[in-house]
């Protein structure tokens, strides 16, 4: 069967070029025309410590894209998820089915357009950087998991995890890929407040300064989780239920696990970094974390700090405050 992959940036050119030099098919879906030039005549080349390696693809734009696909790999940005959905429709088989594989609760948006039953959830943590038309920077290997948004272990659920295990040798396949989603809500919410600063992800945690803000962020994140009914799993440092019961000794120990793994990587700043920094582009905050900030209305929760980093990461987007530590500094004094 051959996987599309829709979106052909970082996490989608990594899925693609390793299942293909396994010998699976793959069809990559880019809206990057030099990049999807590249895949298809000089290839992708895949590079940093993990691994180094090139490999032609076939790739096409939207447009030229022809057929109907039984699995679809989608890895565009959040915000992205709705526009490219209604571009892939035409190209899901009946009986066909789309796996996020996103930061973000994407599976929501995505079972509510296609249907829950043609859904799969994904969760990945690896980090890989789009540096230029067919080169992507894999810089570090991590955390992986899929999932039916049900819970049952399916047969297709047993091969996208067949497959994915290809790219990260350790990916599970788990009952409760929510948990995994809702874990890495609770770590991306960090990454945002890493990328309100110039500092890479590990010097920006690392900072004494403001620990109580990523206390008080992870905090938030795992309180609506629990408010949701969802049980937060932890993966490469993040400790969900030490984020949930403000354990101060638990936060301690995840925070320096999640820096020393952050130092580890070729991937020095995250993906909202590298957004703001050097693509020059609004981030995934809103389809992240300003959905977080609405489910927490929802839930007569108060959430001023993840509040606040919305506003402030708008403010680096739209040109009015530039990345700075000084930013964190703003919200430590709302951290109670
Ligand atoms: N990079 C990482 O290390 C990690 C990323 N993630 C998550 O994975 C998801 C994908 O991120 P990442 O791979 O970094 O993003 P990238 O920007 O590197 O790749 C996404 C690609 O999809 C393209 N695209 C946008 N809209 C469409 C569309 N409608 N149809 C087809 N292609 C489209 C983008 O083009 P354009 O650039 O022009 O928009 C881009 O080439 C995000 O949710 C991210 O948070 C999760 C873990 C780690
Ligand atoms: C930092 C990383 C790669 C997770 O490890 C990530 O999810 C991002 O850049 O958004």
């Amino acid at each position: 069967m051959t996987t599309l992959i829709w979106g052909a940036g970082a996490i989608g050119g990594v899925i693609g070029a390793y299942l293909a030099r396994a010998g699976h098919a793959v069809q990559m879906v880019d809206i990057v025309a030099d990049h999807v030039e590249a895949m298809r005549t000089t290839g992708l080349r895949i590079e940093g410590p993990v691994e180094e390696f090139t490999q032609v693809l076939p790739a096409s734009t939207p447009e030229e894209l022809a057929g109907t696909f039984d699995r679809i790999i989608l890895a565009v940005k959040a915000h992205h998820t709705s526009d490219a959905l209604e571009q892939l429709l035409p190209h899901l088989s009946e009986t066909g089915y789309v796996v996020s594989a996103q930061n973000g609760l994407n599976e929501r948006v995505i079972a509510e357009r296609i249907g829950a039953e043609r859904t799969l959830g994904c969760f990945v943590n690896f980090g890989a950087d789009w540096i230029g038309p067919g080169q992507i920077l894999y810089g570090n290997r991590a955390a992986v998991a899929v999932g039916e948004l049900d819970g049952r272990i399916s047969a297709r659920a047993q091969a996208v995890h067949t497959l994915l295990s290809i790219v990260e040798p350790k990916a599970v396949l788990t009952d409760n890929i929510w948990g995994y989603l809702w874990g890495k809500m609770g770590y991306g919410s960090l990454l945002f407040c890493t990328a309100l600063t110039p500092d890479s992800m590990s010097d920006a945690m690392a900072r004494p300064e403001h620990r109580a803000a990523y206390e008080a962020l992870g905090h938030e994140i795992m309180t609506l989780a629990a408010a949701e009914g969802v049980s937060p799993l932890g993966f490469n440092g993040f400790d969900p239920k030490a984020f949930r019961t403000r354990d101060a000794e638990g936060m301690r120990v995840a925070m320096e696990t999640m820096i020393a793994h952050n130092r580890k990587t070729a991937k020095t700043h995250s993906g909202i970094w590298r957004d703001l920094a050097v693509r020059k582009r609004k981030t995934e905050v809103d389809a992240q974390i300003g959905i977080m900030v609405g489910l927490a209305q929802s839930h007569g929760l108060t959430v001023p700090v993840l509040t606040r980093m919305v506003e402030l990461i708008h403010d680096i987007e739209d040109g009015r405050r530039a990345q700075s530590a000084a930013l964190v500094d703003e919200l430590v004094p709302l951290c109670v």
